[in-house]
């Protein structure tokens, strides 16, 4: 025996690649002691098939009288049964076609299947072609509304296309349920109808039609199926079993044998795709809609658990049919919208590891001891979410793809291990959950605002998918570790037919508790975890996988045993298990779904995102105004600058003119005194002094001139003494040379004047262009909008302001200017005139007397005005 472990990718295993197993296995607690006959079990069989409609009426009414093993009457006959079940919420699905495996064989033809299980005709299409004759076989979608609609009409299974199978004929099963009998012996079955708030309407009609005519078929919350795994051709096994697939029938005439009916039994010769169908296929679907459910196979080591859940490539299991089906209910559910996340654990040796958080080993083959685990997982409980493994790694899925890559990636994890009787034995309990989550879709974001708006009060509906690969419980092994492995599985699964076999006591005693709080579920972490369904919180279905001997091969008994114990395990669960799996509550967020709603945390999330979005977009364009508010601003600013530039170059004129103005009044002050000396000009200046022009020139030129000038002037002609000729020369400055220098001077005042008269122009123009380009700025609808802008533009009004005045003063001063020089030219002409007159004079004084030349010199000496000043500035 191989005693290596492996960490390797799961192959498919070879058919009938290991034998059963032969060693003691755990007792399961036997509640039920009767053996049915198997005449009563033919009987039984009879009726099924001769009075179909008797199913109906008796569905709640009675439990099954027969001796078939594991239902509730051979042990509490009369006492009504406590399987509960929502109208029509978690039908049962179709029994099985012509499947009946008992001896004598069928006919070699009668098990042809085809190879593909999608595109395979379904146990149930095979009962209707048997009912109904050969027909065209529909697809597996097809098939699965076809049923539906039977079920709803009462038939409680298909009806219509169906095929043929080469020469095969098949009859179709009549409509019944655990709860109903075709004997009309079944004991009642309370079956609660899930009336609660959250329920469906559909559900609602559905059980109310129920309950008024008490003929619909009631469909169990809780299906129990065995299968069983091909050991050879069906027509050889052992002549001491016998398989009615079609009715749900198995028997053991051998030693401890006895009957055993469950809601479905699979023959050797049904596959994946149909084990789906028949036992998980609504219950996934009622997961969509909200309830919670459980699917787990359980039986012997080697004997197809693995197969069933995970099958192959070719021949996908429940696990892949599932989530294909996950993701085809989102498809046609357009009104809601779903968010799925799968964790993935295994319990080992009675701890629980995480296996999405696990690596797995690469070479492939590596020492159960040497593989790298993740950390170590507890369960809690919570009242919300019953219990629960943490912390576990959780991963958002979107397609049916990444789903499965995630479930691969969990399974190259698990521990797996050689064993007398599986090459790769599962060593561990594996459970994939997948947690959806969904909710109305509304237009706009999907808060609870947009919500109220469409009307829609829901909120998150959260509901559990569980799918559950046990490890087998297997006999003692030679090999240590296996042996303590084998141990802990055993006893786990000790724990789970013990915790199920005293569920009934338990419903019974607990009525108003109910809560199993003495139900050994903290035995094992797998009961534990499986306490919210085994209590009732979940749908179930429960598939238990075993193997029965071919003819002629030696038997071992303890492998009879084993298998027999799996029998009464899934009779046990069958009866037993009472489920009240109501469809889950809309949490309102905030409320409950806080801690629990992913989608409606992430929906929160996406808000809250949109709105941190909207907000970002808002600072952006705040950013943005702000820039260019910024940016023109500066622009304004370095229009200020300029217009600052502009005004200290006028600035800078104007004291150039000012100085410039103060320099040729000086000049002309200093050609007046050139002629203060001058007879000439002292007679002519009395002519000239008139009262009025020369009065308003003398007094402006006079405010201008530096007092040292005047002194200087004062000096010279205050000293009578010297005041000749010569002494004006020497005391004229640069304009002593006489008549011809005061035309020049004249002509050069002129010069300047004109010069200055176009550079006031200038001035003028480009203050007028500064003016004009301000005011276009300000207008182009900027203006006034900044308090900086508007204390800029009222210093430019100031500035103006003042070069106007300015220029309004220059231009007197210009005016009186060239009032001056006129009264100079007009001054020099009178001169010239004197100058004449005086040549003239003095000639002819020459020639009569020389002393009469000095007369004018003291004819008048002008007078000093109050400040000292030569009183010859007045003349001005
Ligand atoms: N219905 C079936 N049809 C074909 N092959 C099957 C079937 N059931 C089981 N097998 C084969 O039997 C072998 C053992 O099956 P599997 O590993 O699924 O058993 P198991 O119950 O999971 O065992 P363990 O408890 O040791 O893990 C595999 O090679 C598998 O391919």
């Amino acid at each position: 025996m191989a005693t290596q472990t492996t960490t390797m990718p799961r192959t498919p295993r070879p058919f009938n690649a290991s034998k059963p197993p032969t060693g003691a296995l755990p007792a399961i607690p036997n509640t039920l002691n009767s053996k049915p006959s198997l005449q009563a079990l033919r009987r039984t069989s009879l009726l099924h098939t001769t009075s179909p409609s008797k199913s109906a009426s008796h569905s709640f009414s009675n439990r099954p009288q027969s001796g078939i093993e594991g239902t509730p009457s051979l042990d509490r006959s009369g006492t009504p049964k406590r399987a509960v079940s929502i109208a029509e919420a978690f039908p049962r699905p179709p029994r099985n076609g012509d499947r009946v495996t008992s001896l004598p064989p069928p006919s070699p033809g009668h098990r042809a299947m085809p190879s593909s299980p999608l595109a395979s005709p379904t146990r149930t299409a095979n009962r209707d072609s048997l009912m109904h004759g050969p027909k065209s076989m529909a697809s597996s979608t097809n098939l699965a509304s076809r049923y539906s609609r039977d079920r709803d009409s009462g038939v409680g299974f298909l009806s219509g296309a169906s095929t043929t199978s080469g020469s095969n004929e098949y009859t179709t099963s009549p409509p019944r349920s655990r709860s109903s009998s075709p004997l009309g012996s079944y004991s009642t079955n309370p079956t609660t109808v899930d009336m609660s708030p959250t329920a469906s309407a559909e559900d609602l009609s559905r059980g109310r039609s129920a309950d008024r005519d008490g003929e619909k078929e009631m469909k169990g919350n809780v299906i129990v199926s065995v299968r069983v795994r091909p050991d050879g051709p069906e027509d050889q096994m052992s002549p001491e079993w016998s398989i009615d697939g079609r009715r749900g029938f198995l028997s053991y005439s051998g030693k401890d044998g006895g009957n055993y009916e469950y809601d479905n039994v699979f023959t050797p010769s049904d596959n994946n795709a149909q084990v789906y169908e028949a036992s998980a296929k609504r219950l996934v679907r009622r997961v969509m809609e909200g309830y919670h459910g459980t699917v787990f196979a359980y039986g012997m080591t080697g004997t197809g658990k693995t197969f069933s859940m995970q099958g192959t490539t070719s021949s996908p299991g429940v696990i892949p049919l599932a989530i294909t089906d996950i993701f085809s209910f989102i498809r046609e559910t357009p009104h809601r919208e779903f968010l799925l996340r799968v964790s993935y654990l295994e319990i080992y040796n009675e701890r629980i590891h995480d296996l999405l958080a696990s690596q797995p080993g690469s070479t492939g083959f590596v020492p159960l001891d040497q593989q790298t685990k993740g950390e170590e997982i507890k369960l809690r409980e919570d009242p919300k979410r019953g219990v629960y493994a943490t912390p576990l790694k959780e991963e958002i899925v979107q397609s049916p793809t990444q789903l499965l890559r995630v479930i691969a990636r969990g399974d190259l994890c698990r521990r797996v291990g050689s064993t007398q009787f599986n090459a790769r034995s599962s060593r561990s309990h594996a459970v994939v959950q997948i947690v959806v989550e969904s909710r109305e879709r509304v237009a706009g974001n999907g808060n609870m605002a947009d919500n109220r708006r469409a009307g829609i009060n829901g909120g998150v509906r959260v509901s559990t998918l569980s799918l559950i690969d046990l490890a087998g419980s297997e006999r003692a092994a030679e090999d240590k570790e296996r042996r303590a492995e084998g141990a802990h599985i055993n006893r786990s699964l000790l724990t789970l037919g013990t915790v199920i076999a005293r569920l009934a006591k338990d419903a019974d005693k607990d009525k108003d508790k109910g809560d199993g709080s003495h139900l050994p579920y903290r035995d094992s972490k797998l009961t534990r975890l499986l306490q919210p369904a085994l209590s009732g919180n979940s749908l179930i279905s429960i598939l238990c996988t075993l193997s029965i001997p071919l003819a002629g091969v030696s038997v071992n008994l303890t492998n009879i045993g084993e298998t027999i114990n799996t029998l009464k395990f899934a009779a046990r669960a069958r009866n037993n298990i009472v489920s009240r799996a109501k469809k889950g509550e809309d949490f309102i967020a905030g409320i409950d779904a806080g801690s629990k709603a992913l989608l409606e945390r992430y929906r929160t999330e996406i808000n809250d995102l949109r709105r941190e979005l909207d907000l970002q977009k808002k600072r952006e364009e705040q950013h943005l105004r702000e820039k260019e508010e910024r940016e023109w601003i500066q622009e304004r600013e370095a229009d200020i600058e300029r217009h600052g530039e502009q005004l200290l170059e006028m600035q800078l004129a104007r004291t150039a003119l000012k100085e410039r103005i103060e320099h040729l009044n000086r000049l002309i002050l200093c050609s007046k005194s050139s002629g203060v000396n001058s007879a000439g000009i002292n007679s002519a200046r009395s002519s000239m002094i008139g009262p009025a022009p020369g009065h308003m020139s003398s007094m402006s030129i006079r405010s201008s001139i530096p007092s040292n000038q005047v002194v200087r002037f004062s000096t010279a002609s205050s000293n009578p003494s010297s005041g000749d000729d010569h002494d004006e020369d020497s005391t004229g400055g640069d304009f002593n040379d006489g008549n011809a220098t005061l035309s020049a001077q004249v002509r050069a005042l002129q010069a300047d004047l004109t010069d200055r008269n176009r550079y006031i122009a200038t001035l003028e123009k480009r203050l007028l262009q500064a003016r004009r380009s301000s005011q276009s700025r300000t207008s182009f609808g900027l203006g006034g909008r900044f308090t900086g802008e508007v204390v800029a533009e009222g210093r430019m009004e100031v500035l103006l302001k003042e070069k106007d005045d300015e220029i309004a003063e220059l231009r007197a001063r210009l005016d009186d200017k060239e009032r001056m020089v006129s009264a100079l030219r007009s001054a020099a002409r009178k001169r010239d005139v004197a100058e004449l007159c005086g040549k003239r004079f003095s000639g002819e004084s020459e020639l009569r007397s020389p002393v009469t030349v000095d007369s004018p010199k003291t004819e008048a000496p002008l007078p000093a005005n109050a400040d000292g000043r030569d009183g010859l500035v007045d003349c001005f």
